[in-house]
This record gives structure tokens, sequence and C-alpha cells, in this order.
């Protein structure tokens, strides 16, 4: 449960020993009080993970030297560190194509309290007409269309929507245009988009087509950073269900949409509570 009076630490180092106590006495120099702790030592690339949800015993007095303490320690160990206010919901934009059973899911997801974040906008590369059956509440929507000739002005309106909301966070849920390398650059650790196969199988845009032409036995989904690279960004979350001989396409995206919402949803819940951290083409995640 998000607790809303807390703070989000998280960071990336060279690994040596002392690092946990390093970072929770610089906390309770601070008068911090840690309710959450998770570490990882990756012993390939010798760095370290950690995740750190505190309180301070009085906000107004301990946050500045508490940022110090911490500014202090990640000179003295190299670390890449952030920490998130928790009092402030992260900002989210959905993108959609024509599928919108994730961003149905999530709109549900949010609207019974279960991802507690802020929906600034819903975008779509189709007429809001086409969602006419989606209860989008109060959410505005953007109508962006895009062809291979308007696609640079249609990416500058999108940038603008990005930054006007200040949106912390773009949800690519099933939206099916490619992002330019400019784009998806600046976007890097603050887009997450479901690709509707195994990954690494079966990549573009027309998997489950694939997978059974294939003859798999298993299909999946997986929630991965957005890189200039098609389905080659950091992986956050995969599924998979089994699927059979007597199975069709239309079987496989049937069976395929339960998939897809869920490691969506994970993702995104992973991502609003800082339980992320990028290393190298992967990711570390802390869950629940
Ligand atoms: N820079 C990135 N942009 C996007 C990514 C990504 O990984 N990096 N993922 C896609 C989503 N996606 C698969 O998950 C995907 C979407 C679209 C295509 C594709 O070939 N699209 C065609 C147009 C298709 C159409 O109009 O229906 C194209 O863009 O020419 C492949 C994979 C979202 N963006």
């Amino acid at each position: 449960m998000l607790n809303s009076d807390s703070f989000a630490l998280t960071l990336s180092c060279p690994n040596q020993p002392g690092l946990v106590s390093v970072v929770s006495s610089c906390l309770y120099e601070a008068s911090g009080n840690i309710t959450e702790a998770q570490q990882h030592d990756d012993t390939i690339t010798g760095r370290f993970f950690m995740r750190v949800v505190f309180t301070l015993q009085d906000r107004a007095r301990h946050k500045a030297l508490m940022f110090a303490n911490m500014e202090k320690i990640a000179k003295q160990y190299q670390m890449n560190w952030h920490i998130t206010d928790r009092t402030r919901k992260k900002r989210v934009l959905i993108m959609v194509s024509r599928f919108d059973h994730c961003l149905v899911d999530l709109l549900y997801r949010w609207r019974i309290g279960e991802l507690i974040m802020d929906i600034a906008g819903i975008i779509a590369n189709h007429p809001k007409e086409l969602y006419a059956h989606i209860d989008m509440q109060e959410v505005p929507f953007y109508y962006l269309p895009i062809t291979p000739e308007t696609k640079t002005t249609q990416e500058e309106k999108l940038q603008s929507i990005i930054e006007e909301t200040q949106a912390d966070l773009v949800i690519l849920a099933r939206y099916m245009q490619v992002l330019s390398s400019n784009l998806s650059q600046k976007l890097i650790g603050h887009c997450i988009n479901i690709h509707h196969s195994f990954l690494p199988g079966f990549k573009g845009a027309k998997p489950y087509h694939q997978a059974f032409e294939r003859g798999v036995k298993l299909i999946g989904a997986t929630a991965h950073f957005v890189t200039s690279d098609l389905d080659e960004g950091p992986i956050i979350e995969q599924d998979v269900t089994r699927v059979t001989h007597s199975d069709t396409p239309a079987d496989f995206i049937r069976k395929g949409r339960d998939i897809e919402r869920r490691v969506l949803a994970q993702a995104v819940r992973d991502y609003i509570q800082d339980r992320i951290i990028l290393n190298g083409s992967k990711t570390v995640v802390f869950g629940d």
C-alpha cells in the first residue's frame, strides 16, 4: 500500500562491503525510519542495487539534510540514485491504437485504486469515436493521427503533450506505431511497452501469427522499457500461457489478451512503486 508520507530511494553503484550500513546510517542521521529495504549484488557486473522506503520524523526539518547526506555518499560511492517523494502520485500517459483491452484494464485498476497514479491523458492514433464504449471519466483524450509522412509532426505534438502534462511515465498499451530513435531516447526509462509475445521470440507487429505458424505450445507477453531498437528494450515483466494444436490464431489472440493485461499492469505497478532499477540492457525489479 502506498504510504503517502514516505520517500522511495533507488540506487546502484560499484559493489563493496558495508553499503547497506552506509545508506541506512545516512538516512538515520536525517531522522529516517526505514520501512522497506531490498538489495541485490550483480556478481557479473560487480554492481550493487538497493531500494529503500523510509519516512522522516519531521519532513520539513529533515528533508534538506536527508538530500545533503545522500549527495555526500553518492559522490563517495559513485552512486546513481533517485528519491521519489510519495506524497505526489506519478503522472502517466496511456497510448493506444486499435486494440483497447490493455487501456480498459489500466483504467479499471486505476478507478478501483489498485494502481495509485494520476492518468494525465489518453493518446490515440484513432479518433475518440473508436473508443466510445470506454468510460474514460474525466481523463483528457488526445487524437494524434499518424502516417509515414506526418510522423515527425505527430511526434512533436506528442512531445508537447508529454511536457505539458508533466508525465513521469508513457505507457504504450498496444500503441502500434514505432517511436523514432530521437523520441525513444528522450523517454529512456520512462516509457513502457507491452509486446504481445514472449520476447525475444516473435518481434514485430504480428507475433501471434508468427507463433501460430511456428507451432508453439506456449504464448506470452512482455512488458519492457522502450528503446530505439524495436522490441529490444530492458524487460520488466513477462508471462506465458499454454496453447494447443487446436488453437487458431484467433484463440492465440484471445488467450494472449489476458496475459498482456496482467503483465502490463504488473509492470506499471512496479514502476509507480519505484521497484525498477535499470541495469544496463536489463532491469532489477524488487517485487512486493
Ligand atoms: N521505439 C520503439 N517504439 C515502439 C516499440 C519499441 O519497442 N520501440 N514497440 C512498439 C509496439 N510493438 C510491439 O510491441 C510494435 C508496434 C508496431 C510495429 C510495426 O511494425 N508497426 C508498423 C505500422 C503498423 C500499423 O500501422 O499497424 C510501423 O510502425 O511501420 C512493430 C512492433 C510500439 N513502439
